[in-house]
């Protein structure tokens, strides 16, 4: 596999694409995760490849003389519509005075590992920054580590604790099937199993993947640090990675429970999401594009 310079580019913090829709809050996944150290506050030390689905959240926004948020959609039930919802703590880290009425309408389901607060948060700060003319906060961390990596929702490296960015090309769009099995996993439970947390990163360059099957083969070498815990919290992850047994790649995403499979093509990502949809109707089965517009 060639090794080839990328194109790329360095920045302690993402600022949000001139043209991203800024209401749509996708779906994050990570490729590969890499736990390769911990800090001394506890936090872990990771190098991830991070791409975003053509599925996600909806925020809208609208003048109103108070803040207040209403949360619709297949996935509302059990997700917070308090203060601690990760929208109203980004409207109150970007005006604590700031008034609107926000709707939030959610498609994707929550503590699983695919970001979905991280990205709703990513979205209601490159909204309300619009509606009420306000710039970026600087500490945008401050509301998830995954936050930042979200405001510009393209290909990514992410270093540090998620706070470093780097955009990568070279990746082509990954045909795949999310499937979570609807339990949810508490991330600082996940972190808490690793017996081993200073692990090898990712190679310095990353190859240029020019397909599906090209993307996959790099990817099956690479790890999830994260899986061994997560099944050991939530040992049914393991049957959806078995159920996603006929993948080119089959993988967790952050700290679970979601798991992807990727395809050749979409025609196989289809076939496979009815097998596993039909097998267990109890699961959230969807087909997606992972790095839609690569
Ligand atoms: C694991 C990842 C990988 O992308 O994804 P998810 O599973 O959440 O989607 C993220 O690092 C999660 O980011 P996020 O969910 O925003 O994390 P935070 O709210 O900041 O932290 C939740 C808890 O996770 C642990 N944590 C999080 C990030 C990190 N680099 N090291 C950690 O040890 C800490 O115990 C922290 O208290
Ligand atoms: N807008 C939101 N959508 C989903 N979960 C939210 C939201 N705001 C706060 N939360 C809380 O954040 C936690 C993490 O959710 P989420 O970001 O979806 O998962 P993960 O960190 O595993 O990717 C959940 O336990 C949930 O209670």
């Amino acid at each position: 596999m060639p090794c080839l310079p990328r194109r790329a580019r360095h920045r302690s913090m993402l600022r949000p694409m001139a043209d991203a829709d800024p209401g749509f809050a996708p779906a994050k996944v990570n490729l590969t995760l890499h736990v390769t150290g911990r800090r001394a506050d506890g936090y872990h030390l990771l190098d991830s490849l991070v791409v975003f689905a053509d599925l996600g959240d909806r925020l809208t926004v609208a003048a109103d003389e108070a803040l207040s948020l209403r949360v619709t959609g297949p996935m509302a039930a059990g997700v917070p519509t308090g203060a601690d919802n990760l929208v109203l703590r980004a409207a109150r880290l970007l005006d604590p005075e700031g008034a609107a009425r926000i709707t939030l309408d959610k498609h994707l389901p929550a503590a699983a590992g695919i970001g979905g607060g991280s990205s709703d948060a990513a979205a209601a700060l490159r909204l309300l920054s619009r509606h009420w003319k306000r710039p970026m906060p600087d500490r945008v961390e401050a509301l998830g580590a995954d936050v930042p990596m979200c405001l510009d929702p393209r290909a990514q490296r992410v270093g540090g604790i998620g706070e470093r960015s780097m955009i990568v090309g070279g990746l082509p769009e990954l045909p795949a099937v999310l499937v979570n099995p609807g339990a949810p996993v508490a991330t600082p439970a996940v972190f808490a199993r690793m017996t081993r947390r200073d692990n090898a990163p990712m190679p310095p360059e990353l190859p240029v993947l020019a397909t599906p099957g090209a993307a996959a083969e790099w990817l099956a070498a690479q790890r999830n640090d994260l899986e061994g815990p997560a099944c050991a919290v939530a040992p049914v992850i393991r049957d959806v990675l078995d159920a996603l047994g006929d993948a080119r790649l089959a993988r967790m995403s952050g700290s679970g429970a979601t798991c992807f499979g990727l395809y050749d093509r979409p025609d196989d990502a289809r076939a496979a999401a009815d097998r596993i949809a039909q097998t267990e109707p109890g699961w959230w089965v969807r087909v997606v594009t992972l790095n839609p517009s690569a």
